[in-house]
Protein backbone atom coordinates (compact mmCIF):
# COMPACT_ATOMS: atom_id res chain seq x y z
CA UNK A 1 0.00 0.00 0.00
CA UNK A 2 1.18 3.63 -1.02
CA UNK A 3 -0.53 6.92 0.44
CA UNK A 4 -4.40 5.75 -0.46
CA UNK A 5 -3.42 3.45 -3.29
CA UNK A 6 -4.81 -0.19 -1.94
CA UNK A 7 -3.24 -1.71 -4.99
CA UNK A 8 0.40 -0.16 -5.24
CA UNK A 9 2.49 -2.52 -3.84
CA UNK A 10 6.06 -0.94 -2.41
CA UNK A 11 8.77 -3.88 -2.16
CA UNK A 12 10.23 -4.28 0.75
CA UNK A 13 12.56 -7.15 0.46
CA UNK A 14 16.01 -6.59 1.56
CA UNK A 15 17.56 -8.63 -1.40
CA UNK A 16 15.60 -6.08 -3.66
CA UNK A 17 16.33 -3.27 -1.63
CA UNK A 18 20.16 -4.72 -1.58
CA UNK A 19 20.16 -5.13 -5.65
CA UNK A 20 19.15 -1.63 -6.06
CA UNK A 21 21.41 -0.05 -4.18
CA UNK A 22 23.83 -2.11 -6.21
CA UNK A 23 22.35 -0.27 -9.46
CA UNK A 24 22.60 2.83 -8.40
CA UNK A 25 26.41 2.70 -7.75
CA UNK A 26 27.56 4.61 -10.90
CA UNK A 27 30.57 2.30 -10.93
CA UNK A 28 28.45 -0.90 -11.42
CA UNK A 29 29.12 -1.64 -14.93
CA UNK A 30 26.71 -2.61 -17.62
CA UNK A 31 26.89 -6.83 -17.50
CA UNK A 32 26.51 -6.41 -13.73
CA UNK A 33 23.44 -3.99 -14.28
CA UNK A 34 22.24 -6.56 -16.58
CA UNK A 35 22.01 -9.21 -14.25
CA UNK A 36 20.53 -7.31 -11.44
CA UNK A 37 17.93 -5.64 -13.02
CA UNK A 38 17.45 -9.45 -14.08
CA UNK A 39 17.55 -10.87 -10.34
CA UNK A 40 15.24 -7.71 -9.23
CA UNK A 41 12.63 -8.81 -11.81
CA UNK A 42 12.74 -12.33 -10.98
CA UNK A 43 12.08 -11.45 -7.53
CA UNK A 44 9.31 -8.90 -7.24
CA UNK A 45 7.77 -11.06 -10.31
CA UNK A 46 7.26 -13.86 -7.59
CA UNK A 47 5.44 -11.41 -5.70
CA UNK A 48 3.45 -9.67 -8.60
CA UNK A 49 1.99 -13.21 -9.75
CA UNK A 50 1.19 -14.36 -6.33
CA UNK A 51 -2.17 -14.36 -7.62
CA UNK A 52 -2.77 -16.54 -10.25
CA UNK A 53 -5.42 -18.46 -10.40
CA UNK A 54 -4.69 -22.50 -9.32
CA UNK A 55 -6.20 -25.50 -10.33
CA UNK A 56 -5.97 -29.10 -9.02
CA UNK A 57 -5.12 -31.84 -11.46
CA UNK A 58 -4.54 -34.74 -11.43
CA UNK A 59 -0.81 -36.48 -11.14
CA UNK A 60 0.62 -39.77 -10.35
CA UNK A 61 3.35 -39.81 -8.16
CA UNK A 62 5.54 -42.99 -7.85
CA UNK A 63 3.44 -44.07 -4.73
CA UNK A 64 0.16 -42.80 -5.33
CA UNK A 65 -2.31 -40.53 -7.81
CA UNK A 66 -3.64 -37.32 -6.35
CA UNK A 67 -5.40 -34.44 -6.88
CA UNK A 68 -2.28 -31.21 -6.72
CA UNK A 69 -2.02 -27.97 -7.77
CA UNK A 70 -1.44 -26.19 -11.12
CA UNK A 71 -1.41 -22.74 -12.82
CA UNK A 72 -4.85 -22.38 -14.16
CA UNK A 73 -4.13 -21.74 -17.85
CA UNK A 74 -1.75 -20.57 -19.57
CA UNK A 75 -2.52 -16.90 -20.00
CA UNK A 76 -0.01 -14.45 -19.17
CA UNK A 77 1.57 -11.84 -21.61
CA UNK A 78 4.70 -10.02 -20.37
CA UNK A 79 5.17 -7.06 -21.95
CA UNK A 80 8.26 -4.94 -21.92
CA UNK A 81 8.55 -0.48 -22.44
CA UNK A 82 11.39 -0.74 -24.69
CA UNK A 83 13.97 -0.46 -24.75
CA UNK A 84 14.83 -0.24 -20.54
CA UNK A 85 12.04 -2.95 -19.99
CA UNK A 86 13.43 -5.81 -22.63
CA UNK A 87 16.48 -6.34 -19.26
CA UNK A 88 13.48 -7.43 -17.00
CA UNK A 89 11.97 -10.14 -19.36
CA UNK A 90 14.40 -12.96 -18.82
CA UNK A 91 13.86 -12.35 -15.03
CA UNK A 92 9.88 -13.23 -15.23
CA UNK A 93 10.23 -15.81 -17.90
CA UNK A 94 12.24 -17.46 -16.28
CA UNK A 95 9.60 -17.93 -13.70
CA UNK A 96 6.50 -18.49 -16.28
CA UNK A 97 8.48 -19.80 -19.41
CA UNK A 98 5.47 -20.72 -21.03
CA UNK A 99 3.90 -16.33 -20.75
CA UNK A 100 3.66 -14.27 -24.41
CA UNK A 101 5.26 -11.45 -24.60
CA UNK A 102 4.85 -8.07 -26.41
CA UNK A 103 6.09 -5.00 -26.95
CA UNK A 104 5.85 -1.25 -27.08
CA UNK A 105 8.13 1.44 -28.00
CA UNK A 106 8.28 4.61 -26.18
CA UNK A 107 10.63 7.07 -26.24
CA UNK A 108 10.63 10.36 -23.91
CA UNK A 109 11.03 13.41 -25.72
CA UNK A 110 14.52 15.30 -24.09
CA UNK A 111 12.50 18.83 -23.96
CA UNK A 112 9.13 18.44 -23.49
CA UNK A 113 9.68 14.83 -21.35
CA UNK A 114 6.87 13.44 -22.98
CA UNK A 115 6.46 10.32 -24.79
CA UNK A 116 6.39 9.21 -28.33
CA UNK A 117 5.05 6.17 -29.80
CA UNK A 118 7.47 4.13 -32.03
CA UNK A 119 6.01 0.58 -32.20
CA UNK A 120 3.74 -1.72 -30.19
CA UNK A 121 2.98 -5.35 -30.89
CA UNK A 122 0.51 -7.57 -28.30
CA UNK A 123 -0.38 -11.05 -28.08
CA UNK A 124 -3.73 -11.53 -29.73
CA UNK A 125 -6.46 -12.11 -27.98
CA UNK A 126 -5.01 -9.98 -25.21
CA UNK A 127 -8.59 -9.63 -23.30
CA UNK A 128 -8.25 -12.88 -21.14
CA UNK A 129 -4.79 -12.44 -20.44
CA UNK A 130 -2.98 -11.07 -17.32
CA UNK A 131 -0.58 -8.41 -18.74
CA UNK A 132 2.38 -7.36 -16.61
CA UNK A 133 3.62 -4.56 -17.94
CA UNK A 134 7.63 -4.13 -17.17
CA UNK A 135 10.13 -0.87 -17.22
CA UNK A 136 12.40 -0.05 -14.41
CA UNK A 137 11.80 3.47 -14.45
CA UNK A 138 8.56 5.40 -13.69
CA UNK A 139 9.46 9.15 -13.27
CA UNK A 140 6.88 11.75 -14.96
CA UNK A 141 4.29 8.74 -15.50
CA UNK A 142 3.99 9.98 -19.14
CA UNK A 143 5.49 6.50 -20.88
CA UNK A 144 4.14 4.24 -18.27
CA UNK A 145 0.32 5.83 -18.70
CA UNK A 146 0.67 5.69 -22.54
CA UNK A 147 1.64 2.14 -22.19
CA UNK A 148 -1.85 1.24 -20.47
CA UNK A 149 -3.25 3.04 -22.85
CA UNK A 150 -2.49 1.34 -25.94
CA UNK A 151 -2.87 -2.22 -23.63
CA UNK A 152 -6.67 -1.33 -23.11
CA UNK A 153 -7.32 -0.25 -26.52
CA UNK A 154 -6.17 -3.43 -27.92
CA UNK A 155 -8.82 -4.89 -25.12
CA UNK A 156 -6.22 -5.54 -22.07
CA UNK A 157 -7.89 -5.61 -18.43
CA UNK A 158 -6.24 -6.95 -15.62
CA UNK A 159 -3.06 -5.00 -16.19
CA UNK A 160 -0.29 -5.10 -13.84
CA UNK A 161 2.83 -2.83 -14.24
CA UNK A 162 6.04 -3.65 -12.23
CA UNK A 163 8.69 -0.84 -12.10
CA UNK A 164 12.36 -1.05 -9.95
CA UNK A 165 12.18 2.70 -9.16
CA UNK A 166 9.34 4.78 -9.13
CA UNK A 167 8.95 9.30 -8.15
CA UNK A 168 6.03 9.75 -6.19
CA UNK A 169 5.04 11.74 -9.62
CA UNK A 170 5.14 9.09 -11.72
CA UNK A 171 3.03 7.12 -9.19
CA UNK A 172 0.60 9.82 -8.67
CA UNK A 173 0.00 10.44 -12.62
CA UNK A 174 0.00 6.58 -13.36
CA UNK A 175 -2.41 5.87 -10.55
CA UNK A 176 -4.85 8.80 -11.66
CA UNK A 177 -5.00 7.57 -15.45
CA UNK A 178 -5.40 4.13 -14.45
CA UNK A 179 -6.64 3.46 -11.09
CA UNK A 180 -7.65 -0.41 -12.07
CA UNK A 181 -3.91 -1.53 -12.41
CA UNK A 182 -1.99 -2.86 -9.76
CA UNK A 183 1.07 -1.33 -9.59
CA UNK A 184 4.58 -2.73 -8.21
CA UNK A 185 7.40 -0.65 -7.18
CA UNK A 186 11.02 -2.02 -6.04
CA UNK A 187 11.72 1.78 -4.12
CA UNK A 188 9.98 5.22 -3.77
CA UNK A 189 12.42 7.85 -4.73
CA UNK A 190 12.50 11.57 -3.28
CA UNK A 191 12.10 13.54 -6.62
CA UNK A 192 12.28 14.11 -10.05
CA UNK A 193 15.01 16.94 -11.10
CA UNK A 194 14.25 19.60 -13.44
CA UNK A 195 15.33 17.19 -16.62
CA UNK A 196 12.50 14.78 -15.48
CA UNK A 197 15.54 12.28 -13.80
CA UNK A 198 14.57 10.31 -10.78
CA UNK A 199 16.76 11.52 -7.38
CA UNK A 200 18.88 9.88 -6.37
CA UNK A 201 18.15 7.40 -9.03
CA UNK A 202 20.07 5.19 -11.14
CA UNK A 203 20.50 7.56 -14.30
CA UNK A 204 19.52 6.42 -17.44
CA UNK A 205 18.00 2.80 -17.21
CA UNK A 206 18.53 2.31 -20.83
CA UNK A 207 22.09 3.42 -21.61
CA UNK A 208 22.95 1.43 -18.35
CA UNK A 209 21.44 -1.88 -19.37
CA UNK A 210 22.58 -1.69 -23.01
CA UNK A 211 25.89 0.42 -22.65
CA UNK A 212 24.91 3.16 -24.77
CA UNK A 213 25.45 7.02 -24.36
O1 LIG B 1 7.98 8.20 -16.63
P1 LIG B 1 8.64 8.87 -17.80
O2 LIG B 1 8.97 10.30 -17.53
O3 LIG B 1 7.88 8.68 -19.07
O4 LIG B 1 10.07 8.19 -17.95
C1 LIG B 1 10.26 6.81 -17.89
C2 LIG B 1 10.69 6.27 -19.21
O5 LIG B 1 12.00 6.77 -19.54
C3 LIG B 1 12.85 5.66 -19.83
O6 LIG B 1 12.81 5.33 -21.17
P2 LIG B 1 13.56 6.23 -22.27
O7 LIG B 1 12.62 7.24 -22.83
O8 LIG B 1 14.85 6.73 -21.71
O9 LIG B 1 13.82 5.20 -23.41
P3 LIG B 1 14.89 3.98 -23.47
O10 LIG B 1 14.35 2.90 -22.58
O11 LIG B 1 14.90 3.63 -24.89
O12 LIG B 1 16.20 4.53 -22.98
C4 LIG B 1 12.27 4.56 -18.96
O13 LIG B 1 12.71 3.28 -19.32
C5 LIG B 1 10.80 4.76 -19.11
O14 LIG B 1 10.24 4.15 -20.26
O1 LIG C 1 15.70 8.75 -14.00
C1 LIG C 1 15.24 8.33 -15.09
C2 LIG C 1 14.08 8.87 -15.67
C3 LIG C 1 13.62 8.36 -16.84
N1 LIG C 1 14.30 7.36 -17.44
C4 LIG C 1 15.42 6.82 -16.90
O2 LIG C 1 16.00 5.90 -17.46
N2 LIG C 1 15.86 7.34 -15.74
MG1 LIG D 1 16.56 5.89 -21.75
Amino acid sequence: MYKEYSNVYVNSHPLVQHKISMLRNKNTGTNEFRKLIEEIAMLMGYEALSDLPLEDVEIETPIETCMTPMIAGKKLAIVPVLRAGLGMVSGITALTPSAKIGHIGLYRDEVTHEPHEYYCKLPSPIEQRTIVVVDPMLATGGSAVEAVNFIKQHGGKKIKFMCVIAAPEGIERLMKAHPDIQLYVGHVDRELNENAYICPGLGDAGDRIFGTK
